[in-house]
């Protein structure tokens, strides 16, 4: 039978094999939240990297860019971090060059991967319909938080290795156990996430309402996945 494993941060991705998986990346507070959301509503792509400089210079090419550092926006960019401002009318049949302190880092550890989702809660259901019937094993990769284990992310690969138990099973204990988190964390996800370090972080920067945002299950049909260097929507 095929398999899925989570990887809990980046840090240990040295620990798994890559090359023919499909690797999912999530970082629900925000990047990958903010991915989804802006090629549901028109963003043409998204071009993630790993650097501020890559970014700036993508932005003198064209590209509306975005590039947040500890949660705010970079200086000198166009966007931040926030899914609404992915979702406002300026970045509709844009193209988007994004770098955040970790989503971006951990999507540029994954190329060695047959494929490359992005997975958030918004997409949940698109991400597991896309998933169901594939033969490679999965790898779901937890953003973390510079290099540490965070739970929103974790929460996220619980769910979706919930939602495909059937049809794969779990490689290891961390699938086990961040499933075992979402199943008590999903009966009231703002409480469960009250106490974790983001949500303390986005609360003094006054952003709280990315959180409920960004936790909403199944709200968007379409999974982005990376097409050479771009993230670009797949609707199921
Ligand atoms: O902007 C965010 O929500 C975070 C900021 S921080 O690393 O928690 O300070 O970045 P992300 O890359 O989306 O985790
Ligand atoms: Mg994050």
């Amino acid at each position: 039978m095929k398999n899925i494993d989570v990887c809990l941060t980046p840090d240990l991705l040295h620990q798994y094999e890559l090359e023919n998986k499909i690797v999912v990346v999530v970082d629900i507070l925000r990047a990958t939240s903010c991915m989804v959301s802006g090629l549901a509503n028109g963003v043409k792509e998204i071009v993630p990297v790993a650097t501020l400089e890559e970014c700036k210079a993508l932005q003198e090419t064209g590209y509306l860019a975005a590039a947040e550092r500890n949660g705010s926006k970079a200086e000198g960019f166009d966007m931040g971090n926030s899914p609404f401002e992915y979702m406002d009318e300026k970045v509709q049949g844009k193209k988007v060059a994004v770098t955040t302190t970790n989503g971006t880092l951990a999507i540029s550890k994954s190329l060695k991967a047959k494929e490359v989702l992005i997975g958030a809660f918004l997409n949940l259901e698109a991400v597991t319909n896309y998933l169901k019937n594939k033969e490679e094993d999965i790898i779901v990769l937890c953003a973390g938080w510079k290099g540490k284990f965070n739970l929103e992310d974790t929460l996220f690969a619980g769910a979706l290795c919930h939602q495909l138990k059937s049809d794969f099973q779990f490689a290891c204990d961390a699938p086990l156990a961040a499933e075992a988190m979402y199943l008590t964390a999903r009966k009231d996800m703002i409480k469960y996430m009250e106490d974790s370090s983001h949500a303390k972080r986005l609360a003094k920067l006054n952003v709280k309402k990315d959180i409920s945002y960004c936790i909403q299950e199944s709200i968007y049909d379409v999974v982005p996945y990376l097409s050479g260097k771009a993230l670009v929507a797949l609707t199921t």
